[in-house]
């Protein structure tokens, strides 16, 4: 058995790549590219013996000796040392503030945004504007504290290459063109704000990583706790997609529903650890129920249970919708959204950000 404790690193993975403005006009190569020119290392037995020791530990149970060793020699706080009471996680959930999704209305249903320190599955059919949504989320965490955002920095984990620097950049300018139309005095006094609101400084704080198979994306979120520990300032972390390669490439149905359980165990303890919001976009399918074909989330209902927040987006007509599909405190509801030159935006109105940016709703709890 392997301890959980000492697994083996993930050498693809150790460099991320920042989304910097020098190569705005082009896809950001892919680090297994750049390992692949080099020459990579191994035969193909060898990793396939390193992949079935990464999902060996996975599959680790909490009842498994193996798993507390490893969380012990982790470092992680005794899980019983002491509880919170609920006063103080009122206080601290009120104090939080949201990752607005560009959209005012989307917010609204969302009781503000996306939330920190929990996961939120997004998933909805091809070109509906999941990665749009995802890209603009990356560059949302990072508006300046002093305009209403969060001020963090984001991490985008892309299984399937539809990351596109240059649209980055179109959502960037977009973001912080709003900001200056809303902001348009604070900005001119504030001379920090004035070097902050650059479209390649927001690129530079997205910390891009290239996934090519699954075993490489359990690689990454097994690293991606080092990676927080030594990047305190990110706020938000997005697959995109989740599910790609392990609806591809994966056999084993039972061992990829019990992998998948112990990826999805590991992002909710890293958004609390590190209070940030783990955002997971995912495919749809069709699924045969009551005599017909209907759409659902890819990988069935056993992952269905591995979110607390899941929003489904879908076509009505021409029209994007959000439908909030799960939250653990308020009511299930749907929106129209659009995609814009700009990025996510209302629907209605084509406005969002200036919105969004002084929304200042809290959830509230369905009666
Ligand atoms: N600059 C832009 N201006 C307006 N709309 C855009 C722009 N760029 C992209 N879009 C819209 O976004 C759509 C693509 O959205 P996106 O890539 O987020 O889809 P997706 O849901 O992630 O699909 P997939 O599952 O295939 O990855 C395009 O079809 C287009 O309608």
């Amino acid at each position: 058995m392997v301890d959980l404790a000492h697994l083996p690193p993930a050498p693809l993975l150790s460099v991320p790549q920042k989304a910097t403005s020098e190569t705005p006009l082009r896809r950001i190569s892919t680090i297994e590219d750049d390992t692949r020119d080099g020459g990579a290392s191994g035969s193909d037995a060898s990793k396939r013996a390193a992949a079935e020791q990464i999902l060996l530990a996975w599959s680790a149970s909490p009842s498994s000796s193996l798993y507390w060793k490893g969380m012990a020699s982790s470092g992680d706080p005794p899980i019983l040392a002491g509880a919170q009471n609920a006063w103080d996680m009122l206080s601290d959930e009120q104090s939080q503030k949201h990752i607005t999704t560009g959209s005012g209305d989307l917010n609204n249903i969302l009781g503000g945004g996306i939330h920190c320190k929990e996961v939120t599955e997004i998933g909805g059919v091809p070109g509906v504007g999941k990665t749009q949504l995802g890209i603009q989320l990356a560059i949302n965490v990072q508006i300046p504290v002093e305009y209403g955002g969060l001020g963090g920095k984001a991490v985008y984990i892309d299984t399937e290459g539809s990351f596109m620097v240059e649209r980055v950049y179109q959502i960037a300018e977009g973001c912080i063109s709003d900001i200056l139309e809303h902001f348009p005095h604070s900005h001119e006094k504030s001379s920090s704000g004035q070097k902050q609101l650059r479209p390649e400084h927001f690129l530079a704080d997205i910390y891009y990583f290239r996934i090519c198979s699954y075993t490489e994306q359990i690689a990454a979120i097994n690293y991606l706790e080092k990676f927080l520990a030594e990047h305190k300032d990110v706020r938000i972390v997005i697959i995109d997609s989740v599910t790609f390669h392990f609806r591809q490439d994966f056999d084993d149905l039972a061992l990829r529903t019990r992998v998948l359980s112990g990826l999805s165990l590991k992002l909710m303890k890293i958004a609390k650890a590190y209070k940030l919001a783990v955002v997971l976009l995912n495919q749809v399918t069709t699924k045969f129920t009551e005599g017909s074909f209907q759409l659902t989330l890819a990988l069935g209902d056993s992952w269905s249970h591995s979110c607390t927040n899941r929003v489904i987006l879908y076509w009505n007509g021409n029209e994007r919708y959000a439908h909030l599909d799960k939250s653990p405190s308020l009511p299930v509801a749907s929106v129209p959204y659009a995609v814009t030159g700009k990025g996510i935006r209302d629907a209605v109105t084509g406005k969002g950000l200036r919105d969004a940016v002084s929304s200042n709703h809290k959830r509230v709890r369905v009666t």
